[in-house]
């Protein structure tokens, strides 16, 4: 499939041999935590690896309930902590695969936090893309289901996840390329 917004063909969206779609409603789902004294940093607050472990269990989850079976992370990026959360917060990651190539997810996730002595509406905290791989019993990626967007959310979330995914393949690409011509200069660092 070719990406109508930069012309570039993503390999792993080839049309043969594909795998029948699953809507984004399949496996969109939540993950809900209350943070107690063993969640906190020095500061008081959550540590944020506290929350970067939720949000890895949350998109695994998604990716292997859409993938029907083992999914690894291959990368967390974007991660973003747009507030500090505090003990006794009530915490909801929200989870859903926003695109999919051929045998590699990204899941989109916010993380949200109800606190706990406010009557307040839950409050964004945080939020993170996530590339998860399928594998199989080897560890080998495997195929996985082509995503469905059902919504015009769905739809502008698969959009930006393709611009990150063409971004994600231009920075290594241009990062070994480099690497491979300083090799080539006899650079050795
Ligand atoms: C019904 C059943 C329900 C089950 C319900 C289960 C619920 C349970 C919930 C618990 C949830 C816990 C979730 C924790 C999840 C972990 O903690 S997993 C542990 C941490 N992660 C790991 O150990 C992974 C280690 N890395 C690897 O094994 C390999 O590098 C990988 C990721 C499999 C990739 O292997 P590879 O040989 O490089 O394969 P390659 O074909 O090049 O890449 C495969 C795909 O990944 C993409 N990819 C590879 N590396 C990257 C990267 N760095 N960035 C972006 N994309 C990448 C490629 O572009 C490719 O995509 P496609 O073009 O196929 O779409």
């Amino acid at each position: 499939m070719t990406d109508q917004a930069t012309g570039v063909t993503d390999p792993a969206n080839r049309a043969e041999d594909e795998i029948p779609g699953k809507p984004t409603a399949a496996s969109r789902t939540t993950l809900s935590h209350i943070m107690t004294g063993s969640d906190t940093n020095l500061l008081g607050t959550v540590h944020g690896g506290v929350i970067m472990k939720l949000v890895d269990d949350a998109a695994g989850a998604v990716a292997g309930r859409h993938s029907g079976g083992p999914a690894v992370t291959a990368s967390m990026d974007e991660m973003v902590f747009l507030e500090p959360v505090r003990v006794g917060d009530l915490v909801h990651v929200k989870a859903q695969v926003n695109w999919t190539g051929r045998s590699s997810m990204e899941v989109g996730v916010r993380v949200m936090a109800e606190r706990w002595n406010e009557s307040t509406p839950a409050q964004q905290v945080g939020s993170a893309y996530l590339v998860f791989a399928a594998v199989d019993g080897d560890g080998k990626p495997r195929r996985v289901p082509p995503v469905i967007p059902e919504t015009e959310r769905d739809n502008r979330r698969y959009q930006e996840a393709q611009i990150r995914r063409t971004h994600r393949l231009a920075r290594r690409r241009a990062i070994k390329e480099l690497r491979e011509k300083r090799a080539a200069e006899g650079i050795d660092d």
